[in-house]
């Protein structure tokens, strides 16, 4: 299947001679979604923008449906829907009247009343934009976003603001839009978000990507963790020969981080029922998004350190 945006080094610096995207690299194909996550000031949104066509490239090549979208703007504009951080639209306008206004621009809009069901928007129509709250302007955004029946979505952090119910309901949206074959690329800072919607993602760094796969391949790049305690008194405890590293705290309370989830759990049980030892509270964790991208975060921003895993 061919890839619907082909990102190949791409780097972008802005007046000044900050370069806030130094290389990057990454392919969506059709129907996937594709998360970048990110520290503050990575280079996510600058990343995006470019993709998105509103800005120059510094270096290298991006394609969005086979077209420049900077200078083929005019062809691939049509095509693509574009929710960006902030809307900016007119503050004294109603709900139905900025939907109306939008879709004017549009060669093939979808019914507005449908649209604006979709995000749940139906019953604010006579509302206007300064009368939103926060979480209804963005769910406004994105219903602008989608008008257009586009192909490729691009969503930069579409639920910031949203209360818990809005999310799931935009995240049933959007997930309704990649059955139908739509292609997404999304920021978010929320990291279930992508663990639910993402079918592969890149984190950036300091304008690269640093870790780039599926969720289940960027979580593999941390250890898992088996914790218990050791029921008090009897000395330090005498375990056995566990392949990682292992921590025992004064209260008995062991926490063991394993690249070996299995093989470790097995030789800690094995151990444990050969001695009848009771391991209270015994759990086992595999890695989190959240321990993979703090990883990040605290890795020294070395020339170089590229970790592609797809
Ligand atoms: N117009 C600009 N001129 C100069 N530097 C800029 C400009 N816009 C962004 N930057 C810088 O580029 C870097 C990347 O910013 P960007 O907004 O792309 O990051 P981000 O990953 O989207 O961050 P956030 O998660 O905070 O939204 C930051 O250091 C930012 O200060």
């Amino acid at each position: 299947m061919g890839a619907v945006i082909e990102v190949t080094d791409l780097r972008r610096q802005y007046a000044g001679g900050f370069e806030a995207v130094r290389g990057a690299t990454f392919s969506v194909v059709r129907g996937e979604l594709f998360a970048l996550l990110g520290t503050n000031g990575a280079g996510k949104t600058s990343t995006l923008e470019v993709v998105e066509g509103l800005a120059r490239p510094s270096g290298g090549r991006v394609r969005v449906l086979g077209r420049d979208p900077h200078t083929d703007r005019a062809a691939v504009r049509p095509r693509i829907g574009v929710m960006l951080q902030q809307g900016g639209f007119p503050a004294d306008l109603t709900v139905a009247e900025t939907a109306a206004m939008w879709a004017g621009t549009l060669t093939s809009p979808r019914p507005v009343g449908e649209v604006l069901e979709l995000v749940g928007l139906n019953h604010r129509v006579g509302v206007t934009i300064k009368q939103l709250s926060g979480g209804e302007r963005r769910r406004l955004d994105l219903a602008l976003a989608v008008l257009g029946r586009p192909e490729v979505l691009f969503l930069d952090e579409p639920t910031t603001g949203l209360d818990p119910e809005s999310r799931r309901d935009t995240w049933a949206l959007v997930r309704s839009l990649l059955d139908d074959g739509v292609t997404v690329l999304l920021t978010t800072h929320y990291l279930d978000e992508a663990e639910e919607l993402a079918d592969r993602l890149a984190i950036m760094h300091r304008g690269r990507i640093v870790r780039e796969g599926t969720v289940a391949e960027v979580v593999a790049t941390q250890p898992a963790t088996v914790t218990f305690e050791l029921a008090p008194g009897g000395g330090p405890p005498r375990l056995p020969d566990l392949a990682g590293a292992l921590v025992v705290d004064d209260g008995g309370k062991v926490v063991v981080h394993t690249d070996t989830l299995q093989p470790t759990l097995t030789t800690l049980l094995v151990w444990a029922a050969e001695r009848g030892v009771l391991l209270e509270q015994l759990a086992a964790r595999p890695a989190s998004l959240e321990q993979a991208f703090l990883a990040v975060a605290d890795e020294a921003d070395a020339p170089n350190q590229t970790e592609v895993l797809a």
